[in-house]
């Protein structure tokens, strides 16, 4: 680790960030042109560009335009004309077009979709620069007390900061040694897992993405981003022990288990499968949201997943981590050292934002979209193809009010911090 220490007495602070995903590295950009000393350590060995397809809507559009990214955001989207539910056969039973009426809010296809590992690019090329990244490094502890907060790194080394920020994900190992003992645990589970990985682009896969039901509460997704590469997510309703442990298995037991439960689903699942085998693109997760009221203690704060994953359901999980670092870079560049105020600010500023987020995930439409029965899929079809056929999701977007965020706006904040910055 490089040592350098933060000018005493002015606004400025040495900040660690532990995760270089997409919180950690939003954080990061603002940080440096506050001024501050940044360092992120990321504990995969590189930059980890990798992931599936995420959306950005609403405030987390408006945060990419503030870091002057909007463009080049603009430049990489992926062309996702809508989503159709198919058939066993694929034949298209309810199409529902993205709204690009500009009015209203968006439909499942956002207008801003682009492939996770571009955005984590884009966003280090913005911060390389100005930041120190460290890679194949992790926070194993720290400690803390009213002066600095010493972090002990994978590599035995330690060194002092004047903040540690946990941008490490859904999973935080910081948010473990933050959250006070006996606090309750953090994961509010919806029931529902889900693996993703790509595919050789066949002829037949179009812009629009496929959604088909197989009965049991299996749904599987295809949608291409680019001229080779196709996504497909498995995902499946299921409450047990198994499911929920699955993902922290070797891959190769993960893959097995998808296989056990999607082998009979029909459609194009032999495709999928076979393509699966050779994938290294391959990520299982359970469908969680990470809820706590304590995002920081002392000198160590949450941002991103760590502090409020809402799920990829809410459709905001991206523009939520994007959202808070702008609001936390904000709150550290208006207050500096006074990191009890900062954090408070940071608590109440952004808390609302969250808890509107997170109510965007319905488990019990999720349970709808998803039935057990082949009866209930047919159900589910026929409704959707009668709604689509009334254009009944494109006048429901189009004439909503608010998007997913609802009416919060991103505050207004100072870009540096003060007098150290011109
Ligand atoms: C590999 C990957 C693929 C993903 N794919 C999708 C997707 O397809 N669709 C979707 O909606 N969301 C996906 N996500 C989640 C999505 O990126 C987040 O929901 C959202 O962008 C908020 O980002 P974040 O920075 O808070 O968390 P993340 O993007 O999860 O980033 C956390 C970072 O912290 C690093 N990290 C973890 N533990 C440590 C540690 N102890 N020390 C140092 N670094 C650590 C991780 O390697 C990662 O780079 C993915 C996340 C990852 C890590």
């Amino acid at each position: 680790m490089t040592h350098h220490s933060a000018a005493p007495g002015s606004g400025r602070l040495k900040v660690l960030i532990c995760g270089g995903g997409i919180a950690g590295q939003a954080l990061a950009y603002w940080l440096a042109r506050g001024g501050h000393r940044v360092t992120v350590a990321e504990r995969f060995p590189a930059l980890r560009a990798t992931g599936a397809q995420v959306d950005l809507r609403g405030q987390g559009i408006d945060a990419v335009e503030r870091m002057g990214l909007l463009d080049a955001v603009r430049s990489r989207l992926v062309d996702e004309a809508g989503v159709a539910l198919v058939d066993g056969r694929g034949r298209k039973r309810a199409t529902i077009m993205a709204n690009t009426s500009g009015r209203g809010r968006q439909t499942l296809t956002s207008e801003y979709e682009i492939m996770r590992g571009d955005l984590v690019r884009l966003l280090h090329d913005a911060t390389r620069q100005d930041v120190d990244h460290v890679f194949g490094t992790s926070v194993e502890r720290f400690e803390q007390d009213a002066t600095r907060v010493v972090a002990h790194f994978s590599d035995g080394s330690s060194e002092d900061f004047d903040l540690l920020v946990g941008a490490d994900g859904q999973g935080s190992r910081i948010r473990r040694a933050v959250l006070p003992p006996g606090a309750p645990d953090p994961y509010w589970r919806v029931g529902i897992h889900m693996a993703y990985w790509f595919v050789p682009r066949i002829a037949s896969d179009s812009n629009i993405r496929d959604t088909y039901n197989a009965p049991g509460g299996r749904m599987i997704m295809r949608r291409s981003h680019n001229p080779d590469e196709t996504q497909v997510y498995f995902v499946l309703r299921e409450r047990s022990a198994e499911a929920s442990a699955v993902h922290r298995e070797p891959v190769e037991r993960q893959k097995q288990f998808w296989t056990d439960r999607f082998r009979d689903a029909g459609w194009q699942t032999a495709r999928f499968l076979d393509g699966m085998r050779d994938t290294e693109s391959f990520y299982s997760q359970e469908v969680v949201q990470v809820r706590t009221d304590t995002w920081s203690r002392g000198r160590v704060v949450l941002v991103g997943d760590a502090a409020h994953c809402a799920s990829p359901y809410s459709g905001m999980g991206t523009s939520g981590g994007l959202v808070g670092a702008y609001v936390l870079a904000g709150e550290l560049n208006r207050h500096g050292h006074d990191l009890p105020t900062a954090l408070a600010n940071y608590d109440t500023v952004l808390r609302p934002f969250v808890d509107r987020i997170q109510a965007e995930v319905k488990p019990r439409l999720l349970r709808l979209a998803m039935p057990r029965s082949r009866r209930a899929v047919d159900v589910l079809h026929a409704v959707a193809a009668l709604a689509c056929r009334l254009h009944v999701p494109e006048l429901v977007a189009r004439h909503a009010k608010e998007d997913r965020g609802g009416d919060w706006r991103l505050p207004d904040v100072p870009v540096s911090s003060g007098r150290d910055v011109p």
